[in-house]
């Protein structure tokens, strides 16, 4: 005897930005759709007649997302649940879970508008509650070493990101992009410069908050050409705005976010006018640098940040 049995896709990581005007508003939902009903010849005989692929699950989850937006989980839920068994006779059932991300807006210095115009502000967002603060202290008895860090801090824009120009060879496939979604994990470690000499010791809190703040406000304000000079950015912006850090490590992996093609059914997605992405797991670009103050030594270990 056949007992229990369910088919579906897994994780399908949609991203659904959507546009009002400058503003942008941001959908991330990891969606899972189970299907049951009669799937007793699929079992034990290999007929796939009653059988939805698990590709076209998948593309209805993208397609929704477009066609009908994503007003909520639930909702969304719902409406996929609905057309699975409205629409194939051989489903009973479906089961949807959803599990979504939350994600805040970045909050941009008051001089945003310097660096990407006044609407810098709008597409920027960082995923709530992940984030981990580390603290690496070495002494020899003189000399100390202190290197403040995070990890998992995510951070995305869904505009002002292009990469083109790149170098091409016969296994170049990529697309030139003009206007991509840009998000990372922030991965930073920071040294300051040790007090030895009489300088105050910094408030380490504040330190820590004002460098983040560096980071998030780069990260939101840079009109980006690659994720290579938005690392620049970032480092730089910390260095030069924060006098007691001498060396800043950044290790950022790239989080692509692909265009869905909806266009085999018949909707269009593209970026501007608001579109759903395909939040890809792995591989990932991986873009690593230190930046430095003038004068001052690299020592943070460039492996102290890479996965
Ligand atoms: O910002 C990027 N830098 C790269 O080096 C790279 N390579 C790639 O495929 N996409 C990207 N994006």
């Amino acid at each position: 005897m056949l007992g229990q049995n369910q088919y579906g896709k897994a994780e399908c990581r949609v991203v659904k930005v959507s546009r009002e005007g400058a503003t942008h508003h941001l959908k991330d939902l990891n969606v899972s759709v189970a299907l049951s009903g009669d799937m007793t010849d699929v079992h034990r005989e290999g007929s796939n007649a009653n059988v939805l692929p698990t590709d076209t699950v998948k593309n209805t989850v993208f397609a929704f997302a477009q066609e009908h937006g994503i007003a909520s989980a639930e909702q969304f839920g719902i409406h996929l649940a609905r057309h699975f068994v409205a629409s194939q006779e051989a489903i009973a059932r479906a089961r949807v879970r959803i599990e979504e991300y939350a994600w805040q807006r970045i909050e941009t210095s008051d001089d945003a508008s310097r660096f990407v115009g006044a609407d810098a502000v709008r597409h920027s967002f960082v995923r709530a509650g992940q984030e981990v603060r580390t603290a690496q202290v070495s002494h020899d008895g003189r000399g100390w070493e202190v290197i403040s860090g995070l990890s998992g801090l995510t951070v995305l824009n869904s505009t002002n990101s292009e990469f083109w120009g790149y170098a091409k060879d016969r296994y170049t496939t990529l697309k030139e992009a003009y206007d991509r979604v840009l998000a990372t994990d922030v991965h930073a470690r920071w040294r300051y410069r040790w007090a030895s000499d009489g300088e105050p010791v910094p408030r380490w809190d504040t330190a820590y908050e004002r460098t983040r703040a560096h980071l998030l406000q780069a990260f939101a304000e840079t009109y980006s050409l690659s994720l290579q000079q938005t690392l620049f950015q970032m480092g730089a912006r910390v260095i030069d705005n924060r006098q007691e850090v001498d060396e800043i490590r950044l290790s950022l992996p790239n989080k692509h976010h692909f265009l869905v093609d909806l266009e085999p059914f018949g909707l269009t997605n593209a970026s501007a006018d608001g579109a759903v992405y395909y939040a890809a797991d792995r591989p990932y670009g991986l873009i690593e640098a230190t930046v430095l103050r003038e004068g001052a030594t690299q020592t943070i270990p460039t492996d102290l940040t890479s996965p």
